[in-house]
């Protein structure tokens, strides 16, 4: 069997214990940086099947190494590479907001469909793109959902009497899927963004909060300004008390303060970015989604 995972440093625990778990090899991707700021790859051994493991937050300099370590994998004869990118960078810019604007979402899915073979992403913001397949032209894109282990890391411990709430109209299918699998009621505000940390968020019905717990939840949390402004919201429709569950935490862990002192009780995220509110994990989801890969691979090999 020629199948094995390669990963960062930045991602060293979730990448080495995927491996144990799907029986491969993990290995480190090498790297060294030049006096100029340059990077050098290095990805000895390699396998016919290469699973990148990167989660993409602060992207520029991985986004560089996939470049390189798919030339170094496809030249030493890597058929099939697979990116397991548990947060995918540069999904939020899905139209030219001005003249002149790059859309990210476009050029990061042409340059990582020259690439590899197939994107796997958690939760990916991809707005008013319908499906990850349209940003990945010709490769297989596979948009897996956080929800389910969310929810099974919730069962139980819930106030039957929590609202769960999205902070605006992206995170409706979030709300949706939560609130349904555990069974709560759920509420979705409207947000107007002023600026990269400034939004504004207004509830629809603060009678559906008011004497409840909230539940917040999200996919990503950068500035922190939504997650901060909807607690604010909440609080001052009368809710009890605001937790908050994310998929993608990108936020300095010092932010944790400027959460607490907004009045939020606690947050938890998967580990689709490595970070100390990693609650909640989807080693099994990642299992089930890659072991087709590794029995498609033993087949050929046995063939
Ligand atoms: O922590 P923050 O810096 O506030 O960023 C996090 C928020 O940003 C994203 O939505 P965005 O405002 O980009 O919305 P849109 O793509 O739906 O316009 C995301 O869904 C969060 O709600």
């Amino acid at each position: 069997m020629s199948v094995a995972l390669r990963y960062l440093d930045s991602a060293a625990d979730d990448a080495t214990r995927l491996a144990t778990r799907l029986g491969i090899p993990a290995h480190l991707i090498t790297q060294h940086r030049f006096p100029d700021g340059e990077i050098a790859v290095n990805v000895a051994p390699t396998a016919a099947t290469t699973i990148l493991y990167l989660p993409l937050d602060q992207p520029n300099d991985k986004l560089v190494t996939i470049l390189f370590a798919a030339e170094a994998l496809r030249r030493e004869g890597c058929s099939r590479l697979v990116l397991l990118a548990p947060y995918l960078c540069y999904m939020r810019q899905d139209v030219a907001f001005r003249p002149g604007d790059a859309i990210s979402q476009k050029a990061m899915g042409r340059l990582l469909a020259g690439l590899v073979d197939r994107v796997i992403t958690v939760d990916p913001h991809l707005h008013r793109t319908p499906r990850l397949g349209d940003v990945f032209p010709g490769i297989a894109a596979d948009e897996l959902s956080a929800m389910p282990a969310i929810a099974a890391a919730l069962r139980g411990t819930l106030d039957p009497d929590t609202v769960v709430v999205g902070p605006d109209s992206e995170s409706q299918q979030w709300v949706d899927a939560l609130a349904k699998l555990i069974g709560t009621r759920s509420a979705v505000a409207q947000k107007i963004r002023h600026g990269d940390r400034s939004v504004e968020i207004a509830l629809p019905d603060a009678s559906a909060i008011a004497g409840r717990p909230a539940l917040l939840v999200d996919d990503i949390v950068s500035s922190g300004g939504t997650l901060i402004a909807c607690t604010r919201a909440l609080l001052g429709a009368g809710a009890t008390s605001v937790d908050a569950v994310i998929t993608h935490a990108l936020f300095p862990p010092a932010m944790l303060r400027d959460f607490a002192a907004a009045g939020i009780r606690s947050i938890r995220s998967t580990h689709t970015v490595p970070h100390p509110t990693n609650a909640i994990m989807l080693d099994e989801l990642f299992v089930e989604t890659l072991q087709g890969e590794i029995g498609k691979t033993t087949k050929e090999t046995r063939a």
